[in-house]
């Protein structure tokens, strides 16, 4: 069916060619930059296929393919507001020479226009004999590339992942209580006594009972140790349960078994044998993912995953269409936790689940009875929120000495754009602003930043050459540059390329060679780190594509590390590291930079933000909070006081339907 077309399109960066052939009306939003060719591509295609010659219609489609791309699920077209937000061009034409806009269509008509069209079904009904189910049924005559339903215009195959998402979320919500065997109150006193965080025990009861609880807060809230406490809870008063803790990503999977062993370890003996040893897992590997299919999983509605109780940790980054694949693959009665922040940046995938998921009212009452076991929710707003299975962590626990990266975070947060910057500005205690034109950075501002990336580069080097696997993988978490765009002046690109000429630069200075540009041929002299080859030891990889069989996964990093007169590459837990051979790799790329969005579900010890000027289309809120919050001792942002100011002012808003009920 076309919407599989549209879907891999949509996830690719734009095309910014101008639209060849297109409509005038799509030829002049192409070339303000409004949509770009691609857009253009599919919404003639899906015209062609349907019968459907209404430019105003293509262009709805069109809008609708790009909204996507910007991470939402549909478009808000019948809020004229709403599409103030699309007049800005696209990423993927930012800088390109953009033609001044025309104006939209007139907005009743434009309207009227898309619900009358033979490519768009109207409601939340299914009239077209499909059974509901994702790819089900076979093509018909009158299926409907898109939808319309309470104002918002979907590519159906996003309107299917939000309804299924929908109804098996509501399901869980409504569905009676779980039974509890065993001495719920007892084992909740022992693991999150009284003396405790209230929060903590009513997560943990609610867990219990519920079928889904949606844990929430910021870093140190103890999110973690409130699932490994959960998990010995649950062994005692409902077990033997067979659990599943995963993560939208290998590195935060990792992160999240690290943690919750370390938790673990604390408890008692009994509690400790119960639990096991946590381990962790991807959510793609968890569904039993296969190669060269995004959308087809072992574990589906026919065929369940086994699991009594799956956590799920970073679910901010976990976009609609695993969301729905996941549900879907849960048994009914199963437990499912999701935990994470939803304050940091949603996947770069269609979808903002977590976000929508605190923010939407009540789908439910309030579950009764969590009085029973000592944990009463006592404050009306907390009520509210477990109408929705949310608990949100609250208090602070990690002791953070002083650091002002947690009061940074949450004035982030708040929205506070004058605390923020009286923070940044004030440079005390981990936290810093280099006040900079970014598009023309001194030489001279940005010194402490080279100085930082050289030095932990030239850590890593020498951990690398010596083949030690765990010193270099702690080398790799010193220090990470991030950005917000890949590409540009504030790009990813252009300050990887940047990082690597420093490095080089440092390391012929330490051993004694003439400066050279780093791709000049090498001479057979130079040391191995120097070499300029995809192999050298030392250089910090990225994997950007799935391989189940050699066990990397999008988005983990790693580091290549002498072994012996070979080369090996080192990733994961640096306790544990997992060597790979060069040749068994997926494609990698090199990362002395990444964007924000890359460094999710990771942390550092100390990061530089690169901010992109003031006028960039990718300033938040949760760009920056997402940031910050990956530095364990110290964030350094650098750019301009209006560009802090833009992205604290500014969150993001994702087109979903799930925050309102179907009408
Ligand atoms: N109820 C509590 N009483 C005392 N200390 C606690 C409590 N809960 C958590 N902590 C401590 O606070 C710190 C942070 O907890 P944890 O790592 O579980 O938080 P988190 O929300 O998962 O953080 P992050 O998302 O940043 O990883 C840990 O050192 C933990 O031991």
């Amino acid at each position: 069916m076309s919407t599989v077309t549209t879907s891999t399109l949509a996830s690719v960066d734009g095309d910014v060619r101008t639209a060849v052939g297109a409509p005038p009306l799509l030829a002049r939003f192409n070339a303000a930059g409004l949509v770009t060719a691609t857009d253009v591509q599919v919404a003639t295609r899906l015209g062609t296929l349907t019968g459907e010659g209404d430019e105003r219609v293509l262009l709805a489609v069109a809008l609708t393919v790009r909204a996507l791309r910007g991470g939402s699920v549909c478009l808000h077209l019948g809020d004229e507001a709403e599409l103030e937000a699309l007049r800005l061009p696209d990423d993927a034409v930012l800088g390109e020479q953009a033609a001044e806009p025309p104006p939209w269509p007139e907005h009743p008509g434009w309207v009227a226009a898309v619900q009358a069209s033979p490519m768009v079904a109207v409601g939340s009904e299914d009239h077209s004999g499909h059974s509901g189910h994702h790819g089900a049924g076979p093509s018909q005559p009158d299926v409907r590339p898109a939808r319309w339903v309470n104002g918002r215009l979907y590519l159906d195959r996003y309107w299917r992942d939000e309804l299924t998402v929908r109804r098996l979320i509501d399901a869980r919500l409504t569905a009676p209580d779980l039974d509890v065997p065993g001495d719920a109150g007892g084992a909740l006193d022992r693991l999150f006594p009284e003396a405790g965080d209230d929060r903590q025990r009513l997560a943990a009861a609610h867990a219990l009972r519920r079928r889904l609880t949606v844990l929430t807060g910021g870093p140190g809230t103890g999110k973690t140790t409130t699932v490994a406490r959960l998990l010995a809870v649950l062994q005692d008063a409902a077990g033997p349960v067979r659990v599943a803790l995963a993560a939208p990503t290998g590195k935060a999977a990792a992160r999240l078994q690290e943690a919750a062993a370390e938790v673990v370890g604390f408890l008692e003996d009994s509690d400790r044998d119960r639990v096991g040893i946590p381990e962790a897992t991807t959510v793609h590997r968890l569904l039993g993912f296969k190669p060269g299919s995004s959308t087809r999983f072992a574990h589906d509605a026919a065929h369940h995953l086994p699991h009594d109780v799956v956590v799920v940790d970073e679910t901010s980054m976990v976009p609609l269409s695993l969301m729905a694949r996941l549900l879907e693959a849960l048994r009914p009665d199963a437990r499912l936790v999701l935990v994470g922040d939803p304050d940091q940046l949603a996947s770069v995938e269609a979808g903002a689940v977590l976000g929508d998921l605190v923010a939407r009212p009540p789908v439910a009452e309030a579950p009764v009875g969590l009085e029973t076991v000592g944990a009463a929710p006592e404050r009306g707003e907390t009520a509210a929120d477990l109408g929705n299975g949310v608990v949100r962590l609250t208090t602070v626990h990690r002791q953070e000495q002083g650091s002002e990266i947690l009061p940074l975070a949450a004035a982030i947060r708040a929205g506070d754009a004058d605390r923020v910057l009286e923070l940044l500005r004030a440079g005390r205690h981990g936290v810093e602003l280099v006040t900079a034109d970014v598009e023309h950075l001194e030489e001279q501002a940005i010194a402490d930043l080279r100085r930082d990336a050289v030095a932990a580069g030239e850590k890593l080097m020498a951990r690398a050459e010596a083949g030690d696997a765990a010193g270099a993988l702690n080398a790799l978490n010193e220090h990470r540059l991030m950005l917000a765009h890949r590409r540009g002046p504030a790009g990813v690109a252009r300050w990887a390329a940047q990082v690597e000429i420093w490095v080089q630069e440092g390391a012929r200075a330490a051993a004694g060679t003439m400066p050279t540009a780093p791709t000049a041929p090498t001479a057979p002299t130079m040391p191995a780190r120097l070499s300029g080859s995809p192999w050298t030891v030392g250089r910090p990889i990225l994997v950007t594509s799935n391989d189940k069989d050699v066990g990397l996964y999008n988005g983990d990093t790693g580091v290549l590390v002498a072994d012996g007169e070979s080369v090996v590459a080192a990733f994961g837990d640096p306790r544990r590291p997992m060597l790979v051979r060069p040749y068994r790799l997926p494609p990698v790329e090199t990362v002395h930079a990444m964007t924000v969005h890359r460094a999710q579900g990771s942390q550092f010890q100390r990061v530089s933000l690169i901010l992109p000027p003031a006028t960039s289309p990718l300033l938040s809120r949760e760009l920056l909070y997402t940031a910050v919050t990956r530095a364990q001792e110290s964030v350094r942002v650098v750019g301009s006081e209006e560009a802090v100011r833009v992205a604290v002012e500014h969150p993001v808003r994702r087109a979903s339907g799930l925050r309102v009920p179907l009408g």
